[in-house]
């Protein structure tokens, strides 16, 4: 199995002595027969793995170990042995197996805690002291089943229902999707000549994924129930493009689309026109207009710039920034910026303002003032890319297996990760149901699920999974960047970034699909030893993580008895401390490999996806820093 940095794990795994020459040789035949046919049985490969009972350690044993870049032996003479195991003296000693040797130091990450930037996120104004519309307010206490505006929405609302552009910024879950569509609806019901369908768009929201903009259409959906003559519609990749002509030559009032698909109308749709146009909303307005999006956005700007000249623009995002708003020419009109921010942890003292004023950040550097909710506690663990598999798939096991009604979504660089790891954690994971394990709570017998988003799925399975997994109360949703925006996931418990995202803003996002609206959650970033400096960055951004031992997530290893050696069927192992997790980590691997291996296919899928990720993660780091280094050089 290729490890994370690509390299092969080389050799068979075994904790036993010394091998004697006749065994090394069988070893190697083994792994040579193995690997010239996929359908060598995978057990065989097991039954290599033989372990001796380990020594007693202490704590700390177990924490050198785990540290130790070298291979360790555990000889009597070597490591302090406590009284209790003064008659295990005379054991053998014992080798680790390759998954922990020759990795990198761990190193220890001495990173600043800074004060985070906090957002009161309720307030006690109620949406009926805005002057709605009686049956709006009725909307959205019975059906959204809301009474109080968040703090987005009370300094949102009533900007935009004066008619000013807006630009506004709040921290993830917040609720910036109402504090566009209540004012947007009501301005359209109020409107003196009653709308009709033929009139087309007179509001456009663009969003950067088809399922937030699904989501975003839902939503507007609900508040349109009393008024059924201002009619909603969306466009979205994967649809089918003749239906949505369809709708469009009959009139959609509020569209919600991706660029991408609006783009494609713009250019073969004749029916689609923005004279009646009245509204203009960037959705994650910093994903909208980042790069990769630049040419649509051009195109339609263009589209609505020709035949609409008077509307309102709002541009939206938990990490909006000034200089956003700069990379197009949205032509707003006067803005007003609605920053979310609790005032206190905003203020800046005296020596910073004058800092500020004499010197004030550089363009790229606004991520300061992002807010993270209260309520999400960030974790990171730094392991060595041999272990990073077993260790997400321990960190699964003690969260969504051990402990009740967990619901985990796992970030991956892309589609291709996403699909093997999932298929992979299905055969695996999912396949050893194995007796429940001391202390395991009755319902974690329950078997493990597991689904995938991705954007190289048929859009028919990408909703299926996006609603399956918005209403399951447990579950693993493995995915890609698809995922990290604006989906509004409930009772996500748990975010695991397997791959660091690509930069602060989406880290941000992505742990911003936990702890929505005050409700509690945690998010887990695993990095390599080679990426600990990422800390620190996040920490310059404001950004506080504490730091989880890769020894205690392994530890959950112990408690599951699917992966004890084979061995030990028949006779219960003496492994205590490190040298159990040790072995049960390398059985675990061993299961992987044995997937792995059991198909050309999947190795040479294992072997270039991750050798890709890292190269690619290299690659874009080094992009990275050279742009920091060239906007240092510019100011
Ligand atoms: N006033 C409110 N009272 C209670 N819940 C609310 C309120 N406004 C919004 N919500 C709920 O809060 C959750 C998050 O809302 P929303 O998705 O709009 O957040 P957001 O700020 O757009 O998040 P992101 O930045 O991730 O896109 C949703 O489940 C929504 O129904």
């Amino acid at each position: 199995m290729a490890a994370a940095d690509g390299s092969l794990s080389d050799n068979p795994r075994t904790f036993s002595r010394r091998p004697s020459a006749q065994a090394s040789r069988q070893a190697k035949a083994t792994k040579r027969k193995y690997q010239a046919s996929s359908e060598a049985p995978p057990a065989k490969r097991r039954n290599e793995t033989s372990f001796l009972p380990a020594e007693k350690t202490s704590v700390k044993e177990t924490q050198r170990t785990f540290k130790g870049n070298t291979q360790k032996t555990f000889s009597p003479k070597k490591h302090s042995v406590s009284t209790s195991d003064r008659n295990q003296e005379e054991r053998p000693c014992i080798k680790t197996s390759s998954l922990f040797k020759n990795n990198p130091d761990i190193p220890e990450l001495h990173r600043p805690v800074v004060k985070q930037v906090q957002e009161k996120v309720f307030t006690s104004a109620a949406f009926h002291e805005l002057g709605l519309h009686p049956h709006l307010i009725s909307t959205i206490n019975t059906v959204l089943k809301m009474s109080s505006m968040t703090s987005v929405q009370k300094q949102s609302i009533p900007v935009l229902l004066e008619g000013r552009d807006a630009l506004v910024r709040s921290q993830t879950g917040s609720g910036k999707t109402l504090a566009y569509c209540i004012p947007v609806v009501q301005s359209l019901q109020a409107m003196k000549s009653k709308i009709q369908r033929s009139d087309g768009p007179y509001a456009l929201v663009l969003v950067p994924t088809r399922e937030l903009a699904l989501q975003s259409f839902d939503t507007v959906q609900k508040l349109l129930k009393p008024f059924t003559w201002i009619v909603p519609g969306v466009l979205m990749g994967g649809e089918k493009r003749k239906s949505e002509k369809a709708r469009l030559r009959k009139g959609i009032n509020i569209l919600i689309s991706t660029p991408g698909r609006l783009v494609d109308h713009i250019k073969s749709t004749k029916n689609i026109h923005f004279s009646r146009l009245r509204w203009l909303v960037f959705d994650e307005a910093d994903r909208i207009l980042d790069l990769g999006f630049e040419k649509d956005i051009t195109v339609i700007l263009n589209a609505v710039n020709a035949e609409c000249q008077k509307r309102q623009n709002v541009l939206l995002s938990a990490t909006l920034t000034e200089g956003v708003t700069r990379l197009a020419d949205i032509s707003l009109h006067d803005p007003v910026s609605i920053s979310v921010l609790d005032k206190s942890h905003d203020q800046l003292n005296s020596k910073d303002k004058a800092i500020r004023e004499v010197c004030p950040p550089p363009a790229g550097d606004e991520l300061d003032s992002f807010a993270i909710p209260e309520s999400l506690e960030q974790h990171v663990t730094v392991v060595p890319s041999k272990l990073r598999l077993v260790c997400l798939a321990a960190f699964i096991l003690q969260k969504c297996k051990f402990e009740k009604d967990q619901k985990m979504v796992i970030f991956f660089s892309s589609c291709e990760l996403v699909e093997f790891h999932y298929s992979l954690f299905l055969q695996t994971l999912l396949s050893s149901s194995g007796a429940p394990a001391s202390g395991q709570l009755p319902s974690a017998s329950t078997r493990l699920k597991f689904l995938r988003l991705h954007g190289n799925m048929e859009q028919e399975e990408r909703t299926a999974v996006f609603q399956e997994f918005s209403h399951s109360r447990r579950g693993v949703l493995l995915c890609t960047d698809v995922a990290a925006r604006g989906l509004d996931l409930p009772q996500v418990t748990w975010i695991v970034q397997y791959n660091a995202p690509s930069s602060p803003a989406e880290y941000i996002h992505r742990i911003g699909r936990t702890a929505r609206i005050g409700c509690h959650g945690s998010s887990l970033l695993i990095l390599a030893p080679s990426e600990a400096e990422y800390v620190n960055s996040l920490a310059s951004h404001k950004i506080n993580v504490s730091e989880i031992k890769m020894e205690d997530i392994l530890c959950v290893l112990t408690r599951d008895d699917c992966f004890k050696g084979k061995r030990w069927g028949a006779q219960k192992s003496h492994a205590v401390g490190p040298q159990e997790i040790r072995e049960r980590a390398t059985v675990l691997q061993t299961v992987f490999e044995d997937y792995v291996h059991s198909s050309e296919r999947r190795v040479s899928w294992a072997k270039k996806d991750t050798a890709n990720m890292s190269h690619f993660l290299l690659l874009e780091r080094s992009c990275r820093q050279l742009l920091q280094h060239l906007k240092f050089l510019l100011l």
